[in-house]
């Protein structure tokens, strides 16, 4: 099959999948540009997998329409998409060497077989696996064995890379090694990567742009940064490492932020999204948020005394749990106080975030629940 061009815009309109009555994706609207890299992250089962395997045409849609520069493309069978795919597994054919691993969708493809050693040459030197060529993919590492899939796609030279939580399989040095890797061949080859992973740092650290995914709707859209400083919703908070997660009730709201009740915590915070008096809400803070003041320390407002109950050694910084009757506050510092210790934690009102709240748990509540059933 011919190359096809390079494309400007890829667009997903309403895409979804249903099996049964049970909804696996609704409504993804997304418009990724060329050159782009696009992480879907989220919770297992959310959907993520379902949208990939969409567009690489794996499974058909129920809903919407995939189209490439303004031309449908959901209509289309997998194989004349030009998209290439890089699965959680690898995916390699065992018995192949890593040259021809490489070498066989070329000729699948009907590269002309004078163009093939110079592509499979560039694809193994780009991921660092030349000298490996003649092995087995049982002969390689883990790590090099997802290189060589990898490499494979780069040879292909696809329109879109897709790649569905490729580093999962691989131990932490190595996954922090790869995922340098990914980013800095996205950014040598410039191709339009979408990629999915449940791991929030990873998306932060690749991608251009996030799309967070939540029971097979999109939750938020955005840049790492937007995506960490103002999660859209609190359930994106909550995902987005804000482990501070408490259920208030709001008690007014002012020009200068809103005030909310947790129990014996009164806190000043930022809404997010339109909340009323009397209404319930979360309050999201990060642990590095939460900080510990000196007792004479101004302003005053925005504290919480809490009693320190675990104290871990994080290389430069110490992760705390300090309790204040059933709640359990999560804090980042810089010094270790002594278990037992009470402390008075301060929080800046920009940094309080705070949501409505419809009544569903969190994450955390979720495991804790299912642990005591
Ligand atoms: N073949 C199928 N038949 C029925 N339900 C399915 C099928 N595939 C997926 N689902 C359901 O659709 C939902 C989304 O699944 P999907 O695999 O896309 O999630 P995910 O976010 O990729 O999760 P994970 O990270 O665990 O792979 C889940 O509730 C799942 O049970």
């Amino acid at each position: 099959m011919a190359r096809q061009a390079r494309f400007e815009t890829l667009e997903l309109r309403g895409v979804g999948r249903t099996y049964g009555s049970q909804v696996a994706l609704t409504g993804l609207d997304l418009t990724v540009r060329a050159g782009e890299f696009i992480a879907l992250l989220g919770p297992s089962g959310c959907g993520k997998s379902t949208a990939l395997n969409c567009l690489a045409g794996l499974i058909p849609l129920t809903d919407g329409q995939i189209l490439v520069d303004g031309a449908r493309v959901d209509t289309e069978p997998a194989e004349r998409r030009d998209f290439g795919m890089v699965f959680q597994n690898y995916a390699l054919f065992p018995h192949m060497s890593v040259w021809k691993n490489v070498s066989f969708g070329l000729e699948m493809h009907k590269v002309p077989r004078r163009d093939i050693t110079p592509r499979v040459e560039r694809a193994l030197d780009l991921v660092h696996l030349r000298e490996h060529a003649r092995k087995l993919p049982a002969q390689l590492s883990g790590g090099q064995q997802q290189r060589v899939a990898i490499a494979r796609v780069i040879a292909l030279e696809p329109r879109l890379v897709l790649m569905d939580e490729p580093l999962s399989n691989l131990d932490a040095k190595l996954r922090l090694e790869m995922r340098t890797e990914i980013r800095r061949l996205h950014q040598e080859l410039g191709l339009t990567t979408i990629y999915v992973t449940h791991d929030q740092e990873e998306a932060l650290s690749m991608a251009d742009r996030l799309v967070v995914l939540r029971d097979g709707r999109v939750q938020q859209v955005g840049t790492p940064e937007e995506l960490h400083d103002e999660p859209a919703n609190w359930h994106v908070a909550d995902f987005m490492g804000f482990r501070n997660l408490l259920e208030a009730t709001v008690e007014a709201v002012r020009d200068d932020g809103v005030v909310v009740a947790a129990g014996d915590i009164r806190l000043t915070g930022r809404a997010l999204e339109e909340v009323t008096a009397g209404g319930r809400a979360r309050v999201a803070i990060r642990p590095d948020d939460l900080r510990i003041a000196g007792p004479d320390e101004e302003p005053a407002e925005n504290r919480v005394r809490a009693v320190v109950r675990v104290v871990e050694y994080r290389g430069r910084e110490f992760a705390l749990e300090a309790t204040l009757g059933e709640r359990v506050l999560h804090v980042r510092s810089a010094v270790a106080p002594a278990v037992g210790e009470t402390v008075e934690l301060a929080v800046d009102p920009s940094r309080a975030l705070v949501y409505r709240d419809e009544g569903q748990p969190s994450q955390v509540e979720e495991a804790l629940a299912e642990a005591t059933a």
